[in-house]
């Protein structure tokens, strides 16, 4: 337990459990954010009154659909889509896709009830939802890739749209697939609706600073605990695991911040290289020519790879999750504050089991839940759809202070929110708590919808 729920709260997560069997990354979701509200229902009880809770926890509409798409030996195959829309209260449904072949509904759900509480936090317009399919990217060509976006957008398009909800990218979706998928939505609609993705390429309406966006942030976010701490990144080694899109662009700006990164990894191992890893050439083999990790090693010498290797049992002062749910468990969390590490912050969503947090607050480190660290992401996306509604586009520089100044203002919301709760350090109390109140009040005027 993480800590005891309320005793007005255990029945409304009794039935969570009983509504949705077996989806189980949902339940932990949703048992996080319960085990902090007991006192806001207290000191608010026209939430009780109004059920606020039970409507938060029920999504608005849950969508699945097939997507049948022909492989490169003209054989068909047939993966299952989602998108779940969670709650609207705060603006248009907002939230990634994600392609991999562990989706099923109970993925997509824990991560569109996350999605609302930390759009929430940016303190932007944005209601929560989150999609994606079992469709493996991995070893696909460009040609099936495109197809299958085609596919899945035959079905998605009539369910979104700029003031409707606004799809982005997620693990196995970055540009190349969010372009095919804008593609087919124009074909289809015969509307050049720039504001129904985000994550587009430069010179079609993306952002500048939305793909560094989620990555920047979270070392934002960390950088704020550790001045919270009169500490900084200087001189600290650090590890983040993936080497995706959230993974790269944290590993670049704690390296600006003067910290040295000396580990990174991919679902098949990890790499250790104790001068500080080359960005330049993670981005090659990941970005560019989308190779695996371990060909790291081919090119710097130093540098040793240990397949099916525990990332987690490298020494290091800030440790960065930035792969995927539930990969630090409670053994890791335990190993990482027993080797001296003092900051966690998330840029996955939910990367730490309920006894890894545990262990991360009853040691009283700088942690950070992905609600709050990785909200520049989405945030950014936000900024994407301010600059496509008006038309306009703002430099990198100017993009990125805005990015610095939101994730600055959800590290006070969250610092605050937990002093004013009586549980003063606790990230995940103060970001759940200052999520949920803005989208509790904007539910209760509106009536019950
Ligand atoms: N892309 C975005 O803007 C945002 C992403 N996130 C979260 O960040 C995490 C990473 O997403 P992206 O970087 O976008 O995806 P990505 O597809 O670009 O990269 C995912 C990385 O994680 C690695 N990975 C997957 N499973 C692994 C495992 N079991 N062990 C070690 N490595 C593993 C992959 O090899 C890859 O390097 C996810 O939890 C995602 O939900 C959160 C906020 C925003
Ligand atoms: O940019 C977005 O809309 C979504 C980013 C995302 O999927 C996330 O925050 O987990």
């Amino acid at each position: 337990m993480l800590s005891s729920m309320d005793e007005k709260i255990v029945p409304i997560y009794q039935e969570v459990l009983a509504r949705n069997p077996g989806e189980v990354e949902f339940h932990q979701a949703v048992r996080e954010v319960l085990e902090s509200l007991g006192p806001v229902l207290v000191k608010n009880p026209e939430f009780a009154e109004h059920k606020i809770i039970e409507r938060i926890c029920e999504p608005e509409r849950q969508i699945i659909f097939r997507v049948p798409w022909v492989d490169t030996h003209g054989t068909t195959q047939i993966n299952r889509g989602f998108r779940v829309e969670f709650n609207s209260a705060l603006g248009p449904y907002k939230g990634g896709l994600r392609f991999h072949p562990s989706v099923y509904l109970g993925i997509i759900k824990f991560l569109g009830f996350e999605q609302i509480f930390k759009n929430s936090l940016t303190g932007l317009p944005i209601g929560g939802g989150k999609g994606g399919s079992d469709f493996d990217p991995k070893g696909k060509t460009d040609g099936e890739i495109m197809r299958f976006c085609q596919s899945f957008m035959t079905e998605l398009y009539r369910h979104i749209g700029e003031h409707t909800d606004v799809p982005a990218g997620d693990i196995g979706v970055g540009g190349r697939e969010i372009g095919f998928m804008f593609g087919q939505y124009k074909r289809i609609t015969n509307r050049w609706e720039a504001g129904v993705l985000t994550g587009k390429g430069l010179n079609w309406g993306g952002s500048l600073a939305r793909k560094e966006a989620t990555g920047y942030g979270a070392a934002f976010f960390v950088d704020e605990m550790l001045k919270a701490r009169k500490d900084s990144f200087e001189g600290k080694t650090c590890i983040v695991s993936g080497s995706g899109n959230v993974s790269i662009y944290t590993m670049e700006k704690i390296q600006q911040l003067g910290g040295k990164v000396v580990a990174c990894s991919d679902s098949n191992g990890y790499v250790y290289d104790e001068k500080g890893i080359n960005l330049e050439l993670v981005q090659q083999l990941k970005e560019i020519e989308r190779r695996r990790i371990k060909d790291y090693i081919n090119y710097r010498k130093q540098a040793k790879y240990v397949p099916k290797g525990n990332i987690w049992e490298i020494p290091c002062q800030v440790a960065m999750p930035s792969a995927t749910q539930n990969e630090i468990n409670g053994k890791d969390a335990a190993l990482l504050v027993k080797n001296g590490c003092i900051a966690v912050g998330e840029g996955a969503n939910m990367p730490t089991t309920p006894e890894g947090v545990h262990i991360f607050l009853d040691a009283a480190i700088a942690y950070a839940p992905g609600k709050a660290a990785n909200a520049g992401g989405v945030a950014t996306s936000a900024l994407e759809m301010q600059q496509n509604a008006t038309r306009d586009s703002w430099d990198f520089d100017e993009t990125e202070k805005r990015l610095h100044k939101i994730m600055k203002n959800i590290h006070r919301d969250c610092f605050e929110m937990a002093e004013k709760y009586g549980a003063p350090g606790n990230y995940v109390v103060g970001a759940n708590i200052a999520g949920f109140i803005k989208i509790a009040r904007a539910m209760l005027a509106m009536g019950v919808v």
